[in-house]
Formats: structure tokens, sequence, C-alpha cells
């Protein structure tokens, strides 16, 4: 496969808040060609110390290497009603997902967003309000002083239970979703910069992800080769399908690979014919292989890989492409990856694309991770 020739974005520019405002303008532009083709860059000059990005892919590495099945069988995903399960939050082994008559090969966890008090919203999902979160990072020392601070009992709504850490992860990778958060940010004020015509256009997007509904997956993928999975993928076509994906992977070449030609790759592109993930993070599967080719993203060092969810593309009002991705590890090595999906609001309105309405963010993701979809 050829070398890609993915764009490369310096976001610095937009985490400086003195940062002159013609500088801010060509930034905003330059992001704005990447995300309507291909629909996938590089971010360099991000801000998230090389040391951290180190530390979350070796305890990323460690855990699905090392830790004891019964750890692992502790921190299961179950569905909602089954012990903590919340059907979002927790460990699945390899094989949970199919793709298109075919195993996803890899294993992950699966975090979301801490359910605070009062919050989502209106949502029916969760009427009373009254749940305080027991596992909010941000708060934390707060919230202890405050005296306020209690774990929520099961059983737990679909998507409103608690994260399940691995031991040893949790103040790690706290510390990198504050950091994802931050430059997740600095990322929409450009976004809104460039597809607003101007300065004007920077809180765009501020006002509906200002309380991300975030996801972050930690992920292992063994390769196919030596699980005589040849045939396979270790993670299936899809599209993402909030708002932006940034992601953090370790060297391996030749695993990710993005659709490139044609505009088949945004939201409803391709026959479908995925079947159900229920991973949190998947927009459309399946995929019509016209007019296009898979390319290569290769780990560039310092640069997270990005992309543009369903949500974003509809606020483009189609301008910028949901590119389809897949992961096909079949070289040497265990890899690792964590993408952070920087998401819309719970309760954020996102205007309808191709064939289909304006949706509530919180109720549409609801509906992929159930699999109504
Ligand atoms: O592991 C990767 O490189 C990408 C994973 C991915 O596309 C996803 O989880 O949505
Ligand atoms: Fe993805």
């Amino acid at each position: 496969m050829s070398s890609p020739t993915f764009p490369t974005i310096d976001i610095s520019p937009f985490l400086n808040p003195h940062t002159p405002t013609p500088l801010l303008l060509s930034t905003a532009t330059s992001l704005s060609r990447a995300c309507s083709s291909p629909g996938f860059f590089y971010l360099t000059n991000h801000n998230i110390p090389p040391e951290l990005c180190n530390r979350i892919l070796n305890l990323t590495r460690t855990f699905f290497l090392h830790a004891p099945a019964s750890q692992k069988q502790t921190l299961l995903r179950r569905d909602v009603g089954i012990g903590n399960g919340d059907g979002a939050r927790g460990y699945q082994v390899i094989g949970d997902n199919v793709t298109e008559g075919k195993r996803d090969w890899h294993e992950a966890v699966d975090f979301y967003r801490p359910v605070r008090e009062g919050e989502p919203f209106s949502s029916p999902l969760f009427p009373s309000g009254d749940d305080l979160e027991g596992d909010d990072g941000e708060k934390d020392g707060e919230e202890k002083k405050r005296g306020l601070k209690r774990e929520r009992a099961p059983p737990y709504e679909l998507l409103m239970g608690m994260n399940q850490w691995p031991s040893g992860w949790r103040d790690t990778f706290e510390i990198y979703v504050r950091e994802m958060l931050v430059l997740g940010e600095a990322v929409v004020r450009a976004m809104g910069v460039a597809l607003g015509g101007g300065m004007e256009g920077e809180g765009r997007f501020v006002g509906v992800t200002g309380k991300s509904w975030w996801v972050m997956r930690a992920i292992g993928y063994p390769s196919l080769k030596e699980k005589g999975e040849e045939g396979g993928v270790s993670c299936g076509a899809h599209s993402d399908y909030g708002c932006v994906t940034l992601l953090l992977s370790d060297g391996t070449r030749g695993a990710l690979q993005a659709w490139v030609g044609d505009d088949e790759g945004s939201e409803k592109g391709g026959e479908g014919g995925g079947s159900e993930d229920g991973d949190g993070n998947k927009g459309d599967k399946g995929g019509n292989e016209k007019g296009g080719r898979w390319v290569d993203v290769d780990p560039v060092e310092g640069a997270l890989v990005v992309n543009i969810g369903d949500m974003m593309a509809r606020w483009s009002g189609g301008k910028w492409k949901a590119t389809r991705h897949r992961v096909v590890h079949r070289g040497e090595g265990f890899r690792v990856s964590v993408p952070f999906f920087f998401e819309p609001d719970w309760d954020a309105r996102v205007p309808g694309g191709r064939g289909e309405g304006e949706v509530v963010y919180g109720e549409y993701l609801s509906g992929k991770v159930r699999g109504n979809f």
C-alpha cells in the first residue's frame, strides 16, 4: 500500500491565547481543507506530554497482555440490569463485535463521561437528576471536601453506570482525559472558525460540546497472522459517529486504514450490511468499495491521528466527511491504540444528515449502543 499523504495541522495557534488573528484564520483554512478531503489528518503541537502518551500506551499494553483473566472478568462490560452493567462501560473480549460476518479481532476497555448530578438534564433515561458521580475525576477533590462524594449503586440505565478502571489506570487516564478535553475544545473552536467563515464562528461548537459526552477506548489488537485469522479484520469498516476522534496509537504500521477517493465514506456511505457493534463510537459500517481505496494511516511520532464523526459532518452541512476507516493488523506484534472521542453534549441537537432528521445526541448514541439502528 502506498504511503499516505494525509495533511498535518499544527493546532498550537488555538491553544495559545495570544495568537494573532491571521494565524488563527489560516490554521482554520487548512483544517477545513483537511476535513473536506481526505477527512483524516495528523495533529501536531497539541501540548499532550509525550511521557503521558507513553504511560497511557504502556498501561494499555500491560493490561491486555498480562492482566490475569480474573481481573478482565471483573471489569467485563455487562448488559443493563446485570450486576453493575450499563451496556456500555467496561472490558470486551476479543471477538465480541462482529462486522460483515467476521469477528472484530480486538479486545478493549470502554470509558465514558462520568454521570454527574443533575445530568444529563432532561433525558428520560435519567429522570431523577439526584445521583452524584462517584468516579468524577474533575471535581473529585472538591466533592470530597464538601462531603458529597458517594458511589452510585446499580442497577444503571443504559450508558449511566460507572467507569471500570483496570488497577493502576485511573489517575493517569483521568489526567489524559482532562488533556483531551482541552485539546478537543481547541479543535472544535478551530472548526467553528473554519465553518463560520471568520472568528465569529469560534464559539459555535463550544456551546454544544462544553459537557462533551466523551468516549475513550483502550484497544488491544493481536496480529491476525498469529491467530490464524488472516482473512479477518481487527476492527471492521465504519465511520465514527460523534464529533472529533483524537487517536493515540503505538508505532505499528500498516494497521489503520482510511477509505480515500470517493464520497461513499461519508455518513450514509456504502450499502450498510455491518452488524451491530455496540462499541459506543461507531457510525455506519459496511461499504461500497467502488471508486476509492484503503490507504494506510501510519503513526507519526508526536502526532495524533484525527478524523471527524457523523455529527460533525452533519454540522458542516455535508461539507466535511466522516471518513470510513478500519484496522487490519496482519503484521508483527501486539498493537495498542487509545482513541478519544470528543463528542457533543448529551442534549446537543444535531441537524439532519442525508435522509435523516435532527437528532438529540444522547438519544442517537443510545440507539447506537442498544443496536436498534
Ligand atoms: O485503533 C485504531 O486505530 C482505530 C480504532 C477505531 O477506529 C475506533 O475504535 O473507532
Ligand atoms: Fe473509528
